[in-house]
């Protein structure tokens, strides 16, 4: 090849690398074109939303957008600037707001808890000064802080204003009373924080909370309608207790009001009424079912018995079967001896035969004598056999129901009865208490400063000193008395036969005792000490009052500086 024809094949491979390079860079100034103008969409789109919060970083934004639109790369440097130290001026002017919104909100709460209002409403109060303080940063949480403390504020103010006679029991306001008033029933009535029911009221103060449990995330704007998740699975709640015929009327109206679409203010009093219905469909579902186990158990017995005749009429088989047997073995005997005798094989052969003749004819007899009561010998067998069954089926069945009861009525943490083993206990000792009139005490016992455990030492630790102080107290008790976790780290005793000052001397001895308990969690000591209220039945009183006026006593118990019994006022 000459020095030209090489020369002009260089140039060529040049300007074939010079145009693939034009085209690289062309195709990376279009990307650079197109990501360009995404970007100016987008900051575009972000500074309209965020317009409105400042007059100065209004003005800065509206720079920016005139700048991108007019497609003025100086303006739009000298925008960004404006931009940068408007936006360091709002962050100083948003920390100021939430310092001075959470300094409001914080002296809201402060003269409410002044005011000593009842020990639900004190921790409602105090978790929400917690949260404030936690939550105070955040401007979009002031919605829901706002709501839960209006709803707290109207409990307080409106609790002072409720006569005693109409406040209700504390149970029942705390668990909401398992019959409702024709107002809460009404069909669309929002349960609002500022009702004037005093349940209602407390229902809603819990509500907030509880929606937060079920949801951390959860808005709490209560006229937001529920999520159409929670309304099937209550549906189907509903739809359980309606299998069982239970409070037909009260099912459907609460199915009504939910098909009407409900809010969240509604969720939380709704869903404890439904707690309600369904507990009580699983007692009565339970009752029931014990009841058919115990007529299977009846009918049982009865067959044996008939089972029984039948084996002793059944002793002429027993005959024949035994003559068989003996028939047969006297023939194989003869055939063996016969056998080591015989000096020929024909001779053999005929003994044989012979001999298996013999077994065949006590075979057959055998057969003729029991052919006629087989039938019956099978038939008993199988009714044997499937009553085995039957029994062992029962017996299980009778075992999970008994497991399942357990579980319902057992706090599983401390493995003392729980909240609604107390309610069925109560109820039984007052019914006892207005039949016989014998002295009856109900207690409540609240551990001191547990939440100070909590924070300090973590959970785990909280529930260990739970689960010591159920078993200190449980092994002080006498069998009679009932000790159970009414919840959190309040608990109950209920001593009938016991006079209050007879409660006041056992309970004050557990208290000390519990005191000079040495507890350590990982090495650190944590000194434990409970407050006790004590309070008698009198006549007339139902146990929501008594646990009321023994609720009241451990306030002040608490109030006096904790550690230690009080007696309710007479
Ligand atoms: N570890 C644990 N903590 C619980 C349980 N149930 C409730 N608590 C906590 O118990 C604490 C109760 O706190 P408070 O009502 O303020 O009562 P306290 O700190 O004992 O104060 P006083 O009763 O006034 O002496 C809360 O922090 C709850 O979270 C539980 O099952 N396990």
């Amino acid at each position: 090849m000459s020095n030209s024809d090489k020369s002009g094949e260089g140039a060529s491979k040049w300007r074939d690398k010079y145009l693939d390079a034009l085209d690289q860079q062309e195709a990376a100034e279009r990307a650079y074109q197109e990501e360009l103008q995404i970007l100016q969409r987008a900051l575009v789109r972000v500074s309209v939303a965020a317009d409105g919060q400042q007059r100065d970083l209004d003005a800065a934004l509206e720079l920016l957008r005139s700048s991108i639109r007019n497609n003025e790369k100086s303006r739009f440097h000298s925008a960004l600037k404006a931009l940068d130290a408007a936006l360091l001026q709002f962050d100083d002017a948003r920390d100021e707001m939430s310092t001075s919104l959470r300094a409001a909100m914080q002296s809201l709460i402060v003269p409410l808890l002044a005011r000593e209002p009842a020990r639900p409403l004190k921790k409602s109060l105090r978790e929400l000064a917690q949260e404030v303080t936690r939550q105070g940063e955040l401007l979009r949480s002031y919605p829901e802080l706002l709501a839960r403390l209006a709803g707290l504020q109207a409990e307080v103010l409106a609790v002072e204003e409720v006569p005693q006679s109409e406040k209700g029991g504390f149970l029942s306001r705390l668990m909401g009373s398992h019959q409702t008033s024709a107002a809460e029933g009404g069909e669309s009535t929002p349960v609002h924080p500022s009702s004037d029911q005093p349940r209602e009221r407390l229902s809603s103060g819990k509500s907030d909370r509880a929606l937060f449990e079920l949801n951390p995330n959860a808005s709490l704007r209560d006229s937001e309608t529920v999520s159409e998740n929670m309304r099937n699975i209550i549906n189907d709640l509903l739809q359980s207790v309606e299998a069982q015929a239970l409070e037909p009327a009260r099912v459907s109206a609460l199915q009504q009001r939910l098909r009407s679409g409900i809010t969240n203010a509604d969720l939380i009093p709704m869903l404890e009424e439904v707690r309600d219905l369904v507990m009580a469909a699983y007692m009565a579902a339970t009752r029931t079912f014990a009841a058919y186990l115990n007529e299977v158990n009846l009918e049982l017995a009865d067959i044996y018995g008939v089972l029984d005749a039948a084996v002793l009429h059944s002793g002429d088989l027993q005959s024949a079967s035994d003559t068989m047997q003996a028939d047969v073995l006297a023939e194989f005997e003869r055939l063996q001896s016969q056998a080591s005798e015989a000096t020929d094989l024909t001779q053999l052969k005929n003994q044989v035969q012979s001999r298996l003749g013999s077994i065949r004819a006590a075979l057959n007899a055998y057969r003729q004598r029991t052919s006629a009561a087989a039938p019956v010998t099978e038939q008993l067998s199988a009714l044997a056999h499937r009553l085995k069954t039957m029994e062992s089926e029962a017996r299980k069945n009778r075992e999970v129901l008994e497991e399942q009861r357990k579980k319902a009525l057992q706090d599983s943490l401390t493995g003392l009865p729980n909240r609604e083993a107390y309610n069925e206990r109560i109820a039984l000792e007052a019914q006892r208490f207005r039949r016989y009139g014998n002295p009856l005490v109900l207690a409540v016992c609240d551990l001191d400063y547990f939440k100070k455990i909590n924070d300090t030492l973590g959970h785990q630790a909280g529930d260990r000193v739970l689960r010591v102080l159920s078993s200190a107290i449980n092994k002080r008790l006498r069998e009679v008395d009932f000790f159970g976790r009414y919840g959190g780290e309040e608990f109950v005793v209920i001593m009938p036969e016991t006079t209050p000052e007879q409660a006041y001397t056992v309970l004050d001895k557990i208290r000390a005792a519990i005191f000079k308990t040495d507890f350590s969690y990982k090495d650190m000591p944590v000194e434990l000490s409970v407050s006790i209220g004590i309070a008698e039945f009198r006549a007339d009183d139902s146990a929501e009052q008594v646990f009321e006026r023994a609720d009241k006593a451990l306030y002040e118990a608490k109030a006096a500086g904790r550690n230690q019994c009080r007696l309710a006022d007479g």
